[in-house]
């Protein structure tokens, strides 16, 4: 119970470091997750007091908690360009590459951050890793014809050398993304080099998306007992 009061301490820590980089007029991506949670909260804190913002939300979760704020929400066909996303991670490296999804959210995750000029990643210090990998890969695929997907990635990941264990989540009562979609979770231990795996999994047919994110993060607020640690800048 401590433990976990001193997490979610961290977390908002880092949230609110990332509310520093909000300014007046911005176009935000809102991210998914209990860190992310922590700066919609602080976000909501500030447009009460008049700051004004426009915000495209990552999941339906992150949008009703957006709107019970009063923050105002609009979406990505009607702000297709966004000045900032503010969002949790499973994993990040030392080269702010990440491992997202944990909460299902990767794929809206990935198209927010890719409308985004700039992408802050929030996250206690129990996310900073050396090498990605330890947490388990979470893989988005269509629903139809899944064992034919599964195969397929397994293939990739044998012919990477790194083969893994591939899990569905929720198991026999698959959990559902918001987009529709399953998740297979891969665990590999550790990933020996990220861009060539995000690479092989992105040309499978039935792989709507997965949870490696390369190139979006510029900056990283690591929240640790004494202090928080900025990775990158933006
Ligand atoms: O799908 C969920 C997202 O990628 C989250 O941002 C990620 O799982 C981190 O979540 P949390 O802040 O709850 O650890």
């Amino acid at each position: 119970m401590a433990a976990n009061q001193d997490s979610e301490r961290l977390k908002r820590e880092a949230a609110r470091r990332a509310l520093d980089l909000v300014e007046p007029g911005m176009r935000l991506g809102l991210g998914t997750g209990t860190t992310a949670r922590h700066f919609v909260d602080l976000l909501g804190e500030k447009v009460a007091q008049g700051l004004k913002v426009r915000c495209v939300a990552t999941s339906e979760a992150t949008l009703a908690q957006a709107k019970g704020l009063n923050i105002p929400m609009t979406t990505l066909d009607d702000m297709p360009e966004l000045d900032l996303t503010v969002d949790g991670a499973d994993e990040v490296d030392p080269e702010l590459r990440l491992i997202k999804g944990g909460g299902g959210a990767l794929l809206r995750e990935k198209i927010v951050a890719a409308a985004s000029l700039s992408m802050a990643v929030i996250a206690d210090a129990s996310k900073a890793v050396a090498r990605l990998g330890a947490f388990p890969l979470p893989v988005e695929v269509v629903p139809f014809g899944l064992v034919s997907t599964r195969r397929h990635i397994e293939k990739a990941l044998e012919g990477l050398g790194a083969p893994g264990e591939l899990v569905l989540r929720g198991g026999p009562k698959p959990f559902v993304t918001d987009g529709g979609h399953f998740i297979l979770d891969c665990r590999l231990g550790a990933i020996a080099d990220p861009e060539r795996l995000a690479a092989a999994l992105s040309v499978i047919p039935g792989v709507v998306e997965h949870g490696l994110f390369i190139g979006y993060a510029r900056v990283a607020f690591i929240a640790g007992a004494d202090a928080v640690r900025t990775l990158g800048r933006l």
